[in-house]
């Protein structure tokens, strides 16, 4: 039998205050391109945006119901600090919740720091998208990409039940 095919479309939305206005280098989104590429995901659309739940929940809905990406990967804004909302804009915009993946980071990320535990991250599905919240350090959005990668394959296939296409840009 074949390998079963699904669709690998990506975007790629870091939330962050001081990147959206370009005061920081966004490190966290160009490692998470780069490790997405590697793993055969197609980034088409990256983007920086502001800590605030319309615009993040914004850019979520239009790359689900517009661009009919297969997975929208965010980093940052999960923690507990008044304007981090990622994992709220998250579950305003998800139609269906995955807790076992987000719970999978935080047990994964609890053995090399006890400040996982105060991340809200939110893995959920929006249509046959599937949407992910990361950290927002390079080394905590990467170690918690590589947790959800090996679950991420049979997950878009899946969601995405019989699709024969894809999200082109
Ligand atoms: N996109 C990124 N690229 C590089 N480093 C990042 C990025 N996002 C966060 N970091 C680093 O991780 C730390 C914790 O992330 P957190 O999301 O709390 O950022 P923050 O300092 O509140 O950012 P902001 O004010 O831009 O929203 C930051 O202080 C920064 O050092
Ligand atoms: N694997 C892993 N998970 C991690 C981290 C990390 O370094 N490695 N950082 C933690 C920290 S310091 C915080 S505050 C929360 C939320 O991060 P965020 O607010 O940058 O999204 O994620 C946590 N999860």
């Amino acid at each position: 039998m074949g390998e079963k095919k699904f669709c690998r479309t990506t975007a790629i939305v870091t939330v962050s205050d001081r990147g959206s206005r370009g005061e920081r280098d966004d490190i966290s989104g160009r490692k998470l391109l780069e490790r997405l590429n590697a793993e055969g995901f197609e980034v088409l659309y990256q983007e920086i945006v502001p800590d605030e739940i319309s615009e993040i929940s914004r850019v979520l809905r239009s790359y689900a119901d517009d661009k009919k990406v297969a997975l929208i990967i965010t980093t940052g804004g999960t923690g507990v600090s008044p304007r981090d909302v990622t994992p709220d804009a998250s579950l305003a915009v998800v139609e269906r919740t995955i807790p076992g993946m987000a719970e999978a980071m935080r047990a994964a990320s609890l053995q090399k720091t006890p400040h996982a535990m105060i991340s809200r991250a939110v893995v959920g599905i929006r249509g046959k998208t599937l949407i992910a919240n990361l950290p927002g350090s390079p080394k905590g959005a990467l170690e918690n990409l590589e947790v959800l990668l090996p679950a991420l394959p049979h997950a878009l296939e899946k969601i995405q039940g019989d699709t024969s296409e894809c999200a082109t840009r």
